[in-house]
């Protein structure tokens, strides 16, 4: 397993503008984003899509989902916290929307 690095300070600080609608999750190294959908259908189909690229990229988020809301956390266990496959993985997820 290639060893990941945490994101430096530089990253760090272009977070807002890299992926604007995640923020810092509470008292963790890590972004979240809350998706709401239509019904409880759409929240699915979204997440199967998730898991998709989750699989693709081998870095997997923790989630809840309830009825129509997704609520997606991402940070690196392997580094300890937010790396770049973090904000690789949050950018696709943003892409899914699209
Ligand atoms: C062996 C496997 O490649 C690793 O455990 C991957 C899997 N998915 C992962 N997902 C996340 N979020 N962090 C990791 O460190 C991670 N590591």
């Amino acid at each position: 397993m290639a060893v990941v690095e945490k994101l430096d300070p530089e990253s760090r600080a272009a977070l807002g503008r890299e992926v604007p609608q995640w923020r810092m999750a509470d008292g963790r190294d890590a972004i979240s984003r809350t998706f709401k959908f239509a019904d409880f259908n759409e929240a699915w189909g979204f997440m199967a899509r998730v898991a998709m690229l989750a699989e693709k990229q081998d870095h997997h988020p923790e989630w809840t989902n309830v009825w129509n809301k997704v609520e997606i956390t991402l940070s690196t266990h392997d580094a300890g916290g937010l790396s770049e496959r973090d904000v690789a993985l949050a950018k696709a997820i943003d892409s899914l929307l699209k």
